[in-house]
Formats: C-alpha cells, sequence, structure tokens
C-alpha cells in the first residue's frame, strides 16, 4: 500500500491530513458512494461497495467525530449494497441529502409532485428524442435517472438527450444533475454541498477537520463546502477517486487515488498512522 507521504498532496491537504491524525474524534470524514466506495458497473442494481469498505469505515467511525455517506442513491440503497447496515455511528445522506438513514432509522419526505410529472412524460420524451438502444430509466422515486451506459456509444447518446431533459427539467420544476453517462432528473434546492455543510454545523464542535472525496460532477458541490470551510480556518482534504470518464474532480482534488480501492487504501493509512 503506497504511504500517504509518498502521493502528492497539495499542502492545504497535507495540512488537513496532519489535522485528522491529530485530533481524529473531531474530524468529520464524508464519502460519496459510486465510484468511491463502489466500483462502476453496468447496472445501478448491481453496484457493490468495494469488499473492505465497510470494515474500514466501521473502524473509521470508531475514531473519527462524525462518518457520512452523501450520496445521490436512496440512502437505503446505499446502506444495502454498501453492506453498511451494522455500522455504528453512520449516517448516510441519500437523493443527494434529502433523506437521512441512520441506527436503522430513515427518514424520507413526500416526493415533490413535479417528479410524477417527469415520470409520466418521460418515456415520450425518449422516444422523440430517437433514445438508442440500451437508454434506461432508473426511477427512485425522488429522482428519475436516464442511463446510457449500455449504449453502444454512451457519450454520444448521453449528448443527443441532454438538451431534451433539460428542457423536461425546466418544464416540471425539477433540477437537470449530470454524471457519469446519467442525466438525473432531481428536486432542486439540495446538493451535496449544502448536505455536507449541514452535516458539519450539527457537531457541538467546530471540527477538527473535513474530508470528503467523490468521483462525478455532483461531488463538485461537496469540493466547494470543503474549501468554504476552510476558508473559515477549518482544515479539509478534497479526495478524487479517478476515472477516466471524468477529469474535473481530479483538477481540483487535494489527493487523487486510483478508484474505489484507492479510497479504502488511503483510509487504511489514514486509520494505521501510516499516512
Ligand atoms: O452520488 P453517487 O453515490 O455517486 O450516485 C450518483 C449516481 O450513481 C449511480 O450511477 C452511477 O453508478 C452506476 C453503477 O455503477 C453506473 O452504471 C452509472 O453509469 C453511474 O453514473 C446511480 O445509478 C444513480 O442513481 C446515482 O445518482
Amino acid at each position: 500500500m503506497k504511504r500517504l507521504d509518498e502521493r502528492p498532496v497539495t499542502p492545504a491537504g497535507a495540512e488537513g491530513i496532519d489535522a485528522i491524525r491529530r485530533t481524529p474524534g473531531r474530524a468529520v470524514l464524508a464519502f460519496d458512494f459510486d465510484g468511491t466506495l463502489a466500483p462502476i458497473v453496468a447496472d445501478p442494481a448491481e453496484a457493490r461497495a468495494e469488499p473492505r469498505a465497510a470494515g474500514t469505515l466501521a473502524r473509521l467511525a470508531a475514531r473519527a467525530g462524525a462518518v457520512a455517506i452523501i450520496t445521490g442513491r436512496p440512502a437505503a440503497v446505499a446502506v444495502e449494497y454498501g453492506g453498511f447496515a451494522g455500522i455504528d455511528g453512520l449516517v448516510v445522506l441519500g437523493q443527494y441529502g434529502m433523506e437521512r438513514w441512520e441506527s436503522g432509522e430513515l427518514r424520507t419526505p413526500e416526493p415533490l409532485p413535479g417528479v410524477a410529472e417527469a415520470r409520466a412524460k418521460l418515456p415520450g420524451v425518449l422516444e422523440a428524442a430517437g433514445a438508442p438502444p440500451g437508454t434506461f430509466v432508473e426511477d427512485k422515486q425522488h429522482a428519475l435517472v436516464v442511463h446510457t451506459r449500455r449504449c453502444a456509444e454512451p457519450e454520444v447518446a448521453l449528448e443527443r438527450l441532454r438538451g431534451i431533459i433539460a428542457a423536461l427539467a425546466e418544464r416540471t420544476g425539477l433540477a437537470l444533475e449530470p454524471g457519469r453517462f446519467v442525466l438525473e432528473l432531481r428536486p432542486p434546492g439540495m446538493d451535496k454541498g449544502v448536505a455536507l455543510r449541514a452535516f458539519v454545523d450539527e457537531r457541538d464542535e467546530r471540527p477538527s477537520a473535513v474530508l470528503f472525496a467523490g468521483d462525478d460532477l455532483g461531488d463538485l458541490a461537496a469540493f466547494d463546502a470543503v474549501e468554504a470551510l476552510r476558508a473559515e480556518g477549518v482544515p479539509g482534504v478534497t479526495v478524487c477517486s479517478a476515472s477516466n470518464e471524468v477529469t474535473k474532480l481530479a483538477e481540483r482534488a487535494d489527493v487523487v487515488v486510483d478508484g474505489p480501492s484507492g479510497v479504502i487504501d488511503l483510509l487504511d493509512a489514514l486509520l494505521d498512522g501510516s499516512a
């Protein structure tokens, strides 16, 4: 396993890592799910966390001030696919922070009416746009996700659909959330940055440091939140779980690691003091 001091880390990131090591009991660490803790697969229902993820998160939750998963998935799905149900102290903020799972309890709001309207219109919209074979819709109750990963040319398919899905989002009062070969229609107002900031602000004490790890465009809002906290004097670390599908996070991150296994290696190094 690569030691942290063998990796390129920005000076601000190194400060954040030092602060986590010095005072882990007041550190807040949060993670995206797909692409960060779970390797990307063609069928979203087949995604599962990296086999070491639950064990490492359990150790982390026992040592850190607070640990959360902040995901676009429904919280219960991330708990199930991650194997996270037994992790004491873990909080899962699902659907970009609209849902909260904690100690086996799920809090979820009523779906926005625009989602039902979009659900009814989406099949016709996709047909009218000539969605290529392989395009499919994932219905998350609070949001609808158009996937193109299974198309012969996923990027071409995504670009063909982008405009018409954006128009549907506008007509139904929803936000368009683009991601790795996905266009998601979801309620506006909440994002991973808002969710992370609220999670940090719940603490009784100011955190010693904040870390967020992600891989996709929706995670940039959480990177913004880490940077805003840094500007307020809270040391922070942004970690990119790298892929060749999204490069924007690697350009912004303090530390870049090689996919979900690299994220777990990094956390194990932090926990084992070899960081
Ligand atoms: O916030 P996340 O935990 O990263 O969730 C974002 C979206 O992830 C899922 O899609 C991605 O993973 C799939 C399974 O590996 C993959 O097939 C797809 O191409 C990826 O974009 C999920 O299906 C979405 O609902 C989430 O919004």
